[in-house]
């Protein structure tokens, strides 16, 4: 049994907090919200983002996050991706024991593209407090993680015995968790199926079928691959878990809110609207910048992401996007995907 701290108490946060109760982990997950808190302590339950799902009643909340990681040698970070510099920060200054650095988070930065054990690592910078970063990631929803449906997870860290040991903190018989050395391609594999998620709900909601789905979801696939394997990816890890598998669980489910989202747009309504409506994070919006910027800069050719730019960010519409995807050069299907290089014309 060991400690463990879970930072951030969204639907994720807390379904793996359930996931290491169940495993008879001590778990203290850590809130800002003290109403959020009283009722993880007082009903065991946290209606707003695990809607009638009862808690395990050894789980503690705390809103005080020194309390949460004191003496605390695994500190799991499950925050929207633009609140993660700000958790370790404040982490920083008040951890009292060297950590391993944990997160199920999925996103890119815009601006510095950055993957977010690369923010972590950054922000721990010259401090002795950083033990090991390892990321779980794969087809995961929340809402069946917490109704112990099988489920399979990687866990992935420069160092393989980290992963390994975050593997054991994790596994049991409903949530299955094996590793994977690859961390670049699992983070990017995780991060970019949103940006691909929003393309599909927004087919949908566009009154688009089946075909369509299935074209945006290998022809993402393909992109995915290309922008990874020129950040260092291994190829293979895009087949796996955190590539395809949550693809899948993502583009076909109506539990993500990425998906949903996409439909949102879809349907016509504009991107604050569908923002304001979801009150839970869509990573996939500030992905899709972070990952446009990123492929300009490498010159990887991201068709999908670069027509969902278009669509959030400026002023093209759905139909317009769908049109100028359908009517690109013609090319071959398989390419080589360690000799790419982007011409001006596919843009
Ligand atoms: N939901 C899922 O099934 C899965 C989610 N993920 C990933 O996990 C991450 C978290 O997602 P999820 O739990 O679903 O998100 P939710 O929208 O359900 O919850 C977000 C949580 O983060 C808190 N939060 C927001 N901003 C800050 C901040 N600046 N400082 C501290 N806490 C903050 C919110 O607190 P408050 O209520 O006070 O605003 C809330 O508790 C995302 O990167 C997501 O992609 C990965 C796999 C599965
Ligand atoms: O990452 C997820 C499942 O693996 C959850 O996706 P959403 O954030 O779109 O709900």
């Amino acid at each position: 049994m060991s400690k463990v701290a879970v930072i951030g108490a969204g639907s994720w946060g807390s379904a793996l907090a359930l996931v290491l109760a169940d495993n008879n982990h001590d778990v203290t997950i850590w809130a800002r919200r003290e109403d959020q808190i009283n009722e993880i302590n007082l009903k065991h339950t946290n209606e707003k983002y695990l809607p009638n799902i009862e808690l395990p009643h050894s789980i503690k909340g705390t809103t005080d996050l020194k309390e949460a990681v004191s003496g605390v040698s695994n500190i799991l970070i499950v925050v929207p991706t633009k609140a993660i510099r700000e958790t370790i920060n404040n982490l920083k200054g008040i951890m009292d024991t060297k950590a391993t650095i944990i997160h199920a988070s999925k996103g890119i930065e815009p601006g510095t593209h950055k993957r977010i054990s690369e923010m972590i690592e950054e922000e721990f910078a010259g401090s002795e407090l950083l033990g090991d970063v390892v990321v779980l990631s794969g087809p995961s929803h929340a809402e069946e993680v917490s109704l112990r449906q099988p489920t399979t997870v990687t866990s992935s860290s420069n160092n393989i015995e980290a992963a390994e040991k975050v593997q054991d903190l994790f596994i049991n018989q409903h949530f299955r968790v094996y590793t994977n050395p690859d961390l670049i391609g699992v983070e990017l594999g995780g991060a970019i199926k949103n940006i691909i998620a929003l393309a599909c709900g927004l087919t949908n909601g566009l009154g688009l079928g089946d075909n369509t789905k299935a074209a945006i979801m290998t022809r993402g696939l393909a992109e995915m691959a290309r922008l990874g394997v020129k950040l260092g990816a291994e190829p293979l890890t895009f087949s796996g878990l955190s590539g395809l598998g949550d693809l899948i669980v993502t583009c076909t489910s109506v539990h993500s809110r990425n998906w949903r989202a996409g439909h949102m747009l879809g349907q016509g309504l504009t991107l604050d609207e569908v923002l304001e409506k979801m009150g839970m994070v869509v990573e996939g919006v500030r992905t899709t910048k972070a990952t446009y910027e990123l492929a300009l800069e490498l010159g990887i050719e991201m068709p999908i992401t670069t027509a969902l730019y278009k669509v959030l960010f400026e002023e093209t519409t759905p139909q317009e996007a769908a049109e100028e995807l359908m009517g690109r050069l013609k090319k071959h299907e398989v390419e080589e995907l360690t000799n790419y290089s982007l011409k001006e014309s596919d843009y």
